[in-house]
């Protein structure tokens, strides 16, 4: 999905009902700089970061010029042009299990000044991300939160998890494969032209990673500000396979007392394939004159400590929800994923605010492809379903019934239904918690026999969902 992001009218709903509160909302024009400005230092303000400088706000000025950025005016504040609250928004894609991209609406810089909140700003904003989501085409908005208990009442739910990992040094002996290739350590600027196709091919193969946006690999690798003390203790390492192609990097500090033993950090190491993430795994932990390593945004399924002679060196600690999913377009989500079995589900998706409620027929066959039908506009209840596909998905299902009395029955029942919130769509969507965990937790229910345990087969992912990055 990629269009001029500003081209979609402001949403009239919100611009009405801040209005009615004395408020302007505003789409900012990136080229007005004055008010681009203002927009950054509320943003910053509303994080409780210090004030911007420079090569920082030249740096923001370029990001959120490539975005949709919206700002809430009060003419009655002593500095009318910072707004009291910000939201930025851009189309980015999302990688599915099965490895394609699909169409998403990201939305970030969520900020309402203390002096006005709990006046319903910030459900204005969100309301109209929703709407814009779904005027632009995304079939999921999505974001990263800094507290949990604010976007469930707008249908996001957590998707993909993060975790902290730690490798205490002295017990990290390693005992995995040796890599074909090596690990080089490189200059960050020496990344900048080969990092992006890295970057591209780690998130394809890991559902949950996002696109990576222009200018973000350059605060990765410590270029946006070069000179600062954060990006001069910036190290960066590149793998190599044994064609000398590069296929992975990482970049990391270690921070140390003088004459004490330091701690490697790192928050980057993206891996196109599993030789580079298990080479510069190794480099990390393998460093002398470290108390240890520690990683962050890490996956909840790393290797790593089936690398090690002791699985013990490695422990695993704050584990997020970090990736928030919110589906507004139910078909076209379920239609983009591979399945990990076939078989034919319906999905009864309750939606207060509407967008995905309904009944959608998944029809999965053996190789992970899915068709899925939704009831037709004249509700008279037919989800529409070509037999052909239904027939070949039911008998790949029912490849798992013993008996052939059991499979006519299978094939004469109706289809296998769960009821779920869009909210529990969004999370068992990319395979990161399975049906009949949230069914445990009462929330999914499975409306016929052995529609969770299809589901459960379903959902699956190979790969664990992860997001590496804050957006
Ligand atoms: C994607 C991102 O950008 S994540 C970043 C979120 N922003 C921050 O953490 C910065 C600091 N916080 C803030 O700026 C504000 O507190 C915000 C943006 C979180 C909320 O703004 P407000 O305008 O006060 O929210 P608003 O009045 O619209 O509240 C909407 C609903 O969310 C609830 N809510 C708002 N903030 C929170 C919170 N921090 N925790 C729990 N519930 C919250 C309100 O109670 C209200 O509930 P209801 O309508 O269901 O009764």
């Amino acid at each position: 999905m990629s269009f001029e992001p500003r081209s979609i009218p402001i949403d009239p709903d919100a611009k009405a009902a801040l209005a009615a509160k004395g408020l302007d909302y505003r789409l900012i024009d990136p080229a007005d700089l004055d008010a681009l400005d203002g927009w950054i230092d509320a943003d910053h303000r509303g994080f409780h970061h210090a004030r911007p400088r420079d090569p920082g706000r030249a740096y923001d000025r370029a990001v959120m010029a490539e975005r949709r950025v919206h700002g809430v005016y009060d003419d009655a504040v002593p500095e009318p042009r910072v707004p009291v609250a910000t939201v930025s928004s851009w189309p980015t894609g999302l990688s599915v299990p099965g490895g394609r991209s699909l169409d998403g609406w990201a939305v970030s810089s969520v900020t309402v000044s203390p002096t006005h909140r709990r006046r319903g700003i910030a459900r204005a904003l969100m309301e109209a991300e929703l709407a814009t989501a779904k005027r632009a085409g995304a079939a999921v908005a999505m974001l990263t939160a800094t507290e949990a208990t604010i976007y469930g009442r707008f249908g996001y739910a957590p998707a993909a998890k993060a975790v902290t990992v730690e490798v205490d040094r002295r017990r990290a002996h390693w005992v995995g494969p040796e890599a074909p290739g090596r690990v080089h350590y490189v200059e960050p600027a020496t990344l900048r032209d080969q990092a992006p196709a890295i970057s591209r091919r780690a998130v394809a193969r890991t559902p949950g990673e996002i696109d990576r946006w222009p200018g973000v690999l350059d605060r990765m690798l410590g270029l946006v500000d070069p000179d600062s003390d954060a990006s001069r203790a910036l190290r960066a390492l590149r793998y190599d396979d044994e064609h000398g192609q590069p296929q992975g990097f990482a970049t990391f500090r270690v921070t140390r007392e003088p004459n004490r033993p330091g701690w490697v950090e790192f928050d980057v190491l993206a891996a196109a394939t599993d030789d580079a993430e298990r080479a510069l795994w190794r480099v990390l932990v393998e460093q002398d004159f470290v108390t240890g390593v520690r990683g962050l945004l890490r996956s909840t399924d790393e290797p790593l400590e089936w690398l090690l002679e002791d699985p013990r060196a490695v422990t695993v600690s704050e584990v997020t929800d970090h990736l928030w999913v919110r589906v507004v377009d139910p078909a076209a989500a379920l239609g983009a994923r591979r399945y990990g079995a076939a078989g034919e589900l319906v999905l009864e998706i309750d939606d207060p605010l509407g967008y995905a409620a309904g009944r959608y027929t998944l029809l999965a066959s053996a190789d992970g492809r899915a068709v899925v039908h939704s009831p037709r506009p004249d509700g008279d209840g037919d989800d529409g379903a070509p037999k052909r596909e239904r027939s070949r998905a039911r008998s790949a299902d029912a490849e798992s019934v013993p008996s052939r009395g059991a499979r006519a029955a299978a094939r004469a029942a109706e289809p296998r239904s769960i009821r779920l919130d869009v909210r529990d769509l969004a999370s068992i969507y990319l395979g990161g918690v399975r049906p009949s965990v949230l069914a445990r937790a009462g929330r999914v229910v499975e409306a016929s026999p052995g529609a969770l345990q299809l589901a459960d087969r379903m959902f699956a992912s190979p790969r664990t969902p992860h997001l590496s990055i804050w957006f």
